[in-house]
């Protein structure tokens, strides 16, 4: 057996993350910050710690199928310990710059003093195998022939599960086609975009712990810290082109496995780009007047997010947010609604929006403690807080039928569209959970349409690009409609220069076209 290294502090975090997410379903996202801080991980320590979880829990069903070839136990019969310190074993083999002898033992180590010197043993047996070959060796070998399975070859090569690659395949209309019948991407699902990471030799620059979210994260409270060797940029792929087939699918496949950059939203009127950008060395975003971009740091330890200044939400949750507020309106326009608002990142966009036009917001939140998120993030604007069921319009006061101008229903969804913040979240979601969120957003839709007065518009929000959440749902609400309602085309509600909107009406962003999350939008009128 190799000499086994005591594990360093960086490795050990990266692995307790993966223990909590596993065991107790934790959000890595919120673990990570709070055990880097409490362990006094900084620096390039925290740097390691963080590509190491995050891309391990990216990659998981990959790294499962490499060490399921490379052991003589089925996974599943592994402890679940020993699983773990596997993957993040196998991670830095396969997908960083670890010398190869660094990453067994330190592995060893670790299953040694967590599960003892027989699991130790086997632990070496499998690493020593996986380190036999490198990434492109395994995928030859692992994943599925491509002429007889694009999607499962593309599902083990960008490490995602097959019904969402078969999901994001459907919502660009861009089937995968065999290499060698016009397709020129890169079939690795190997990362050109950044250098592979090396283990940390002293002091570097700071990860970015992602910011805090008290509740689960949402793509809107979600930011992420350096990876570097992701499965990940496919650097021929021609975005929107459909010129080769299958190669945007790899382009939207690759973008969830790249580093997402963290987006802050200015309050409106409390403080414009220019000052916010210069306040944290960030840069103005390219489509959202609202937007900076922050190159690294922990937002949450801002102070103009203290303040309140500014969120941490997505490009593209502000853009349709905005957009629903942008579209032409005849009549009055001082009441809106938003009918599922926890945390809150669009309800405080909104409201600073509607007060500025002397209105005023009702935001609706099912979950007490994510109405709490609420309350705190529109202090000082003129919104209402109801803990309440978004399905409850037309039966208490507070929510009359046909009582709002304007109506955001952000439904509860797959959250497919916001995979890069959520590094767990592709492994954990389930094409079985499909149906019971269809029909939530069917329900909760038939009530924004109720809500809003004639003439009034209803936006249809998710963060997600499965047909079954967007477009089917907006075509069952027009062909089945519980008012009279007519399509309103939303792309000219997002304003001239943010390209690739698509034939219309409704609007599917992406974060390989827009480096948004994958948020839809689409803008219905009440027209009787
Ligand atoms: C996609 S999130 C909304 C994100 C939010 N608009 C923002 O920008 O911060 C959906 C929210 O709907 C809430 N929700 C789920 N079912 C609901 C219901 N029946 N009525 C109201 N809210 C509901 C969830 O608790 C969750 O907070």
């Amino acid at each position: 057996m190799a000499g086994a290294k005591p594990i360093d502090r960086a490795r050990r975090a990266a692995y307790e993350v993966l223990r909590q997410v596993h065991e107790h379903d934790a959000y890595a996202n919120l673990v990570l910050p709070k055990l880097l801080a409490d362990w006094s991980l900084t620096g390039r320590d925290a740097a390691f710690a963080t590509e190491l979880c995050y891309g391990t829990l990216r990659a998981t069903g990959t790294l499962d199928a490499v060490l399921a070839a490379g052991s003589n136990r089925p996974l599943a019969k592994m402890d679940d310990t020993v699983r773990d310190a596997l993957r993040l074993g196998a991670y830095q083999l396969l997908y960083t710059r670890v010398p190869a002898h660094a990453a067994v033992s330190t592995t060893v180590g670790l299953v040694r003093s967590t599960a003892g010197a027989g699991s130790a043993s086997f632990a070496n047996a499998v690493l020593r195998r996986v380190a036999g070959a490198d990434l492109d060796g395994w995928l030859d070998r692992i994943a599925p022939d491509a002429d007889a399975d694009p999607i499962g070859a593309l599902a083990v090569r960008y490490a995602h599960p097959e019904w969402i690659v078969r999901a994001f395949a459907a919502a660009l209309d861009d089937v995968p086609a065999p290499p060698g019948n016009g397709a020129t991407a890169d079939e690795t699902g190997t990362s050109t975009a950044g250098a592979p990471v090396a283990e940390p030799t002293g002091t570097g620059t700071a990860a970015q712990p992602a910011a805090d979210s008290p509740a689960q994260p949402d793509a809107d409270a979600a930011a992420e810290p350096d990876t570097a060797a992701q499965p990940g940029a496919d650097a021929e792929a021609q975005p929107g082109t459909g010129s080769v087939a299958g190669a945007e699918l790899r382009a939207a496949l690759a973008a969830d496995n790249d580093r997402p950059v963290v987006h802050l939203a200015a309050r409106p009127g409390a403080i414009d780009t220019v000052e916010l950008a210069r306040r944290v060395g960030g840069e103005r975003g390219r489509y959202s007047p609202y937007a900076v971009y922050l190159p690294g740091g922990a937002p949450g330890e801002l102070p103009e997010l203290r303040d309140g200044l500014a969120r941490v939400q997505d490009e593209g949750s502000q853009l349709v947010a905005l957009a629903l507020a942008a579209a032409p309106l005849d009549g009055t326009d001082t009441s809106w609604l938003d009918l599922c608002a926890g945390p809150g990142g669009k309800a405080a966009l909104l409201g600073a929006l509607v007060a500025g036009r002397g209105g005023r917001l009702t935001a609706v939140e099912a979950a007490e403690h994510r109405a709490e998120l609420v309350r705190a993030a529109v202090a000082g604007l003129p919104v209402t807080v109801l803990h309440a069921d978004g399905r409850a319009v037309g039966e208490r006061p507070e929510l009359p039928a046909g009582g709002f101008d304007r109506v955001l229903l952000d439904a509860p969804c797959t959250g497919l569209g916001a995979l890069r913040r959520r590094p767990e979240a592709r492994w954990r979601r389930s094409e079985s959970d499909l149906a019971d969120l269809v029909e939530l957003q069917r329900e909760l839709l038939a009530a924004a349409c109720c809500a809003v007065r004639p003439g009034g518009l209803v936006g249809y929000v998710t963060c997600s690009p499965h047909l079954a959440e967007t477009r089917e749902q907006v075509r069952a609400a027009l062909a089945d409609p519980p008012v009279p309602l007519a399509a309103v085309d939303a792309r000219p509600a997002f304003g001239a220069g943010l390209p690739q909107l698509g034939e219309g009406p409704t609007v599917q962003l992406w974060p390989h076209r827009h480096g948004t999350d994958a948020m839809f939008l689409a803008l219905l009128r009440r027209t009787g």
